[in-house]
């Protein structure tokens, strides 16, 4: 581990690397078919918000939703890394949002075009406290849930995962490099919906973390 302290991995500037359709449900509940490999897409470093400031609705959705996920913090790169060996890349968790601008994804994916404005601007990315790996010892088999306004929209486990974290680590890194402070979204369960200005979004694992944050409009 490097002198930099790895619980603040997000003020970095490193890489977030995101998995979709990585739950059978979600993929149905948006009438997509069930992935055979892993469905890629980046948000940049200045997606990422943290308790005390507020997801800001993008001027040009009307129907942003909120997904929750399970983020993997890379402690030690590499390239190619094998699946027996990949959680020793591991240096912890994160419970995260994906916030998505689900009506300029749908235009986005009618025109064939990438997904960037639906996924990439700025707080798309709410994170919470970083998790020292210790604390979840196993997370393939973890309870993520997410309230809005108290009423409960999403809650599932991480072991309904399609592509598993070893093999996620592996599949990326064929292709992207993995460095020291990158942060992997792992997908969301079912039951993601819109959200409106000046809700209240709270996501927890039970035991672990909890994270609530306000959605706002840039004034
Ligand atoms: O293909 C779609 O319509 C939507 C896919 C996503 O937004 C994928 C995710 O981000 C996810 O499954 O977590
Ligand atoms: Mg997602």
């Amino acid at each position: 581990m490097s002198a930099r302290n790895i619980a603040r991995f997000w003020e970095w500037g490193k890489k977030i690397i995101c998995v979709g359709r990585n739950y059978a449900d979600h993929a149905i509940e948006l009438k997509n078919a069930i992935p055979s490999e892993p469905v890629l897409f980046l948000k940049p470093p200045s997606a990422y918000v943290r308790e005390g400031s507020p997801i800001l609705l993008p001027f040009y959705t009307s129907n942003l939703h909120h997904e929750v996920e399970l983020g993997v913090v890379i402690g030690k790169g590499g390239t190619a890394i094998p699946q027996s060996s990949a959680m020793e890349h591991v240096a912890g968790y994160v419970l995260c949002l994906d916030m998505t601008a689900r009506d300029v994804q749908d235009e986005c994916k009618s025109k064939g075009l990438p997904w960037t404005l639906a996924k990439a601007f700025n707080t798309s990315c709410p994170i919470s406290d970083f998790i020292p790996k210790e604390k979840i010892p196993d997370p393939g088999s973890i309870d993520l849930w997410l309230k809005v306004n108290h009423i409960v929209k999403q809650n599932g486990s991480t072991s309904q995962m399609i592509f598993s974290i070893p093999y996620l680590i592996n599949y990326i890194s064929e292709i992207i490099s993995l460095e020291e402070g990158d942060l992997i979204l792992t997908g969301t369960p079912k039951g993601v919906s819109s959200v409106q200005e000046q809700d209240e979004l709270q996501a927890g694992i039970d035991g672990i973390v909890t994270m609530t944050f306000k959605v706002d409009r840039k004034s």
